[in-house]
């Protein structure tokens, strides 16, 4: 049974659907990085200006530290900071993820705070300078927004232009990356007093990314077209092949159909005994060359042989037969292609010759009942046979049946005076059809 490939389709489209609306509602895979064990808040600030900044845990346990920044200047800033891979730990690939979430509480006079994320440049190698390996990614939050928990998607964190331009990092090493983060923290750089708690932070990443179910179903589709299509192909190869061969069968069967149809339609107007037409053949001839209109000149000879009935008597009706098939073919082959020869009946033959004058007629019936009268028709028994021959020339326009009933007086009387013998039938003959 083949496959449908419309339901196949409908279900595939349906599946598309349902994937691509439900992925939104798919909840994130979320990996808490902070509180965590082996994970702690590290404090900094601007060491070289102790005096202007000052960081003061008011209880570490639970993150809350207060930042004091009595005056402004470009180094000035104070936060903490958490290490990723865990405090032994070296880096982490956060290419995998889309968002980090922060849960926080802040109070004190700055609009922004900033979320940053270290990530190790590779290929950046200065050993001298630590930092320079460690790009500097930032975005600035409002802290209001995290308060419940707020999220912040990796695509909104850009590469800081102090840490680009102060150790003159070549551009292609100053692109956004993810994939060796060593730490993520908070900072502030308004003057004033900040008190910060950072209840937790957390790593989110989709159970299936939105562009690799795209690519699972583009996948998905492009494999099932040309299944479909192949499939398809395969269905109407085989078709084509199964039409082919019944075409085949059916022009074969024509063929032998026609042909036998030619051979029944042969036989139904030959004589099986001698193989000339039969009587029906004689008739489908004469309906052709006595139509209305045609130029039906020449003659007709009635040909019967004599004493046949003593020749069956005598020597069997076997002998009888081959006496009929030799005279047919002494008949065939001193008569010209355009004559026509059949067997009336019995041992009766009628010769219709197209174009033929009587004196002519004449001529061709001496000569067959001379060679009839010549031939041995069975060298054993030494049998020769003879033959009468009833003659009428053609009138124009006259119907065979007039002719035939002319030939036929004709016969007669050579049967009648004598036999072995031709007579001309009479030009007079009044017949119904020539009244
Ligand atoms: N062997 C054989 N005999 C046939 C066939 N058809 C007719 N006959 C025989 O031909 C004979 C014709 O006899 P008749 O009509 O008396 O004619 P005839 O004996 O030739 O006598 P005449 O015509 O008067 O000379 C009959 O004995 C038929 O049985 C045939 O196909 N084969």
């Amino acid at each position: 049974m083949g496959i449908d490939f419309t339901k196949v389709r409908i279900l595939a489209a349906l599946i598309t659907l349902l994937a691509l609306i439900v992925e939104p509602f798919i909840p994130a895979q979320r990996q808490q990085v902070y509180p965590a064990p082996d994970r702690a808040l590290w404090p900094f600030t601007d060491s070289s200006h102790p005096e202007m900044v000052n960081f003061e845990w008011i209880d570490q346990s639970q993150g809350v530290f207060r930042c004091t920044i009595s005056q402004g200047y470009s180094y000035a800033v104070c936060g903490v900071s958490l290490n990723l891979a865990g405090d032994n730990g070296d880096v982490v690939d956060l290419s995998g993820y889309d968002a980090i979430k922060v849960k926080l509480d802040y109070q004190g006079n700055s609009p922004k705070l900033r979320l940053f994320i270290r990530d190790r440049t590779a290929g950046l190698l200065e050993p001298d300078a630590p930092l320079v390996m460690h790009k500097y990614l930032r975005v600035r939050v409002r802290p209001d927004e995290f308060l419940g928990g707020g999220k912040v998607q990796l695509s909104e964190f850009s590469v800081a232009d102090w840490w680009r331009d102060q150790y003159e990092v070549p551009r292609q090493y100053a692109q956004p990356t993810f994939t060796n983060a060593t730490a993520f923290g908070v900072d502030i750089s308004t003057v004033g007093e900040h008190l910060v708690r950072i209840d937790s932070i957390e790593l989110e990443k989709p159970w299936i990314k939105h562009t690799s179910l795209l690519y699972i179903v583009l996948v998905g589709w492009a494999l099932l077209l040309p299944w479909e299509a192949g499939t398809r192909y395969l269905s109407l190869k085989r078709l084509a092949t199964d039409r082919e061969a019944r075409l085949s069968k059916l022009v074969r069967n024509y063929r032998e159909l026609t042909r036998a149809q030619e051979r029944l339609a042969k036989e139904s107007i030959t004589d099986t005994l001698t193989s000339v037409l039969n009587r029906k053949g004689l008739e489908d001839v004469c309906s052709r060359l006595f139509a209305p209109g045609e130029v039906n000149e020449g003659a007709l000879l009635l040909i019967d042989l004599d004493h046949f009935k003593a020749v069956n008597d005598n020597h069997g009706h076997d002998c009888g037969d081959r006496v009929l098939q030799v005279l047919a073919h002494l008949l065939r082959i001193n008569t010209r292609d355009g004559d026509v020869l059949a067997r009336w009946g019995g041992e009766e033959f009628v010769l219709l010759c197209p174009g033929l004058q009587l004196e002519q007629a004449k001529s061709l019936a001496a000569k067959i009942c001379t060679l009839v009268a010549l031939t041995v028709v069975d060298e054993e028994l030494g049998l020769v046979v003879t033959a009468s021959i009833g003659i009428a020339e053609i009138e124009a326009g006259e119907s065979f049946s007039r002719v035939f009933k002319r030939a036929d007086i004709g016969l007669y009387q050579a049967k009648s005076t004598g036999r072995n013998r031709w007579c001309v039938g009479p030009d007079e003959y009044e017949s119904p059809d020539h009244a």
